[in-house]
């Protein structure tokens, strides 16, 4: 999959951008708050996704200016297609031409992975982010997954509500178990399908930890679960059980608690390089190369389900890594085309195959530095 042209009009601060990307790497670069980061998320935004920063949809519309437009030009499922996005006035979305009700039609039909700085706390911070970044990456290739998840979450806030209900009428309290009953079916499934992804999830990133640290650490995925790792092995009516014990067991905590302590939506995930845990001993750098690494694998898996490999957007990727790290990133994810910004020109030194292009005040212009 590739990105073969694009065209903004009044997207955030790029007033007038039209580029023609190279199939491999492409780097853009340029001082802070040029326009960078904003190109990145245009490019985004033709997979119908909302875009992966905060904010709402008419901040993405350039001050001043009524609409803005995104005009991207694909190849993909071995063939040449077009995406469209007007905002603000006269909104639209057109696929190959097409009118679409809305930018969600377009999913699926041009597919990216993103990296941003943001995406260190899947590393950094507290475990829901992580188990956010697993179930977004679920959810794109198995969308029984959603069904399952969005079921477990209801089952779950009804307990909840239960459980508090419950300092005022205790005569509910043999409700519990109707919902503990739901809360195993629901959660092992969801668990069966996170543990499936998360198998072959640490497969990949360990691998792409590997060549970004050059062969010289090891990094370890490990999946914090209601189970044991021993126990993963059981099949469902087994693990039923087990689930509704531990639930059985947690029973007199989540009275005094108030709610639910046990259960799949504590899952949690740890990153070791070397045994340690990343996000207690590693450096700046690690973790930035592991929440990399996570990005990627996810990447490639998604490339297992459409057959085809996403365009990697990295954004300000580059930073706190050394020049062997820059350079497995950039000459090393085979067969993507990649979009990377940063803020100097180092990188474009070392790079073998791509493209350079410069950002300043919102246009973009390619550098002369092109090698093919
Ligand atoms: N709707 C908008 N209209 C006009 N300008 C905007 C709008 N939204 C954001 N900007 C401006 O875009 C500028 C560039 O932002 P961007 O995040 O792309 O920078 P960047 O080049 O990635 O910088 P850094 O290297 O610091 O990450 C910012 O100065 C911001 O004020």
């Amino acid at each position: 999959m590739r990105l073969e042209s694009l065209r903004l009009c009044g997207y955030r601060n790029l007033q007038e951008v039209q580029f023609t990307p190279h199939v491999g790497v492409n780097i853009v670069f340029g001082d802070n708050a040029q326009g960078k980061t904003n190109l990145i998320e245009a490019i985004w935004m033709l997979t119908g996704a909302k875009s992966f920063r905060p904010g709402r949809e008419r901040d993405l519309i350039q001050k001043g200016a009524a609409q803005a437009r995104v005009e991207g030009a694909f190849f993909a499922q071995d063939r040449h297609q077009t995406a469209a996005i007007t905002l603000g006035d006269k909104r639209g979305v057109q696929l190959n031409g097409v009118e679409k009700k809305s930018a969600s039609a377009l999913a699926g039909s041009f597919c990216c992975v993103v990296f941003s700085p943001a995406h260190l706390s899947i590393v950094k911070d507290g475990p829901q982010l992580r188990r956010r970044f697993l179930d977004g990456a679920i959810c794109q290739i198995r969308p029984q997954f959603i069904t399952a998840l969005y079921q477990y979450r209801q089952a779950l806030a009804q307990k909840n509500a239960l459980i508090k209900d419950l300092y005022k009428n205790a005569e509910l309290y043999d409700l519990l178990a109707v919902f503990d009953e739901k809360l195993c079916q629901l959660g092992v499934r969801v668990y069966q399908m996170r543990r499936r992804y998360f198998a072959a999830l640490s497969n990949w990133a360990g691998q792409i930890y590997s060549g970004l640290s050059g062969g010289r650490e090891t990094l370890t995925l490990c999946y914090d679960s209601v189970f044991s790792g021993d126990e993963q092995a059981l099949d469902a009516p087994q693990l039923q059980q087990l689930y509704s014990q531990r639930l059985q067991e947690a029973k007199k905590d989540d009275l005094r608690a108030g709610y639910s302590t046990v259960g799949v939506h504590r899952d949690d995930l740890r990153f070791l390089i070397g045994g340690l845990d990343c996000r207690l001993y590693g450096s700046q750098g690690q973790q930035r190369s592991v929440a990399l690494a996570l990005k990627l694998a996810e990447g490639y898996l998604l490339r297992e389900f459409i057959g085809e490999t996403p365009v990697m957007l990295l954004d300000d990727v580059m930073s706190e890594l050394d020049p062997s790290r820059q350079n497995y990133i950039l000459n090393h994810l085979e067969d993507a085309q990649v979009f990377i910004t940063c803020c100097d020109r180092a990188p474009i030194e070392q790079l073998l195959t791509g493209r350079a292009f410069y950002m300043k005040s919102g246009h973009l212009e390619p550098c002369g530095s092109e090698e093919d």
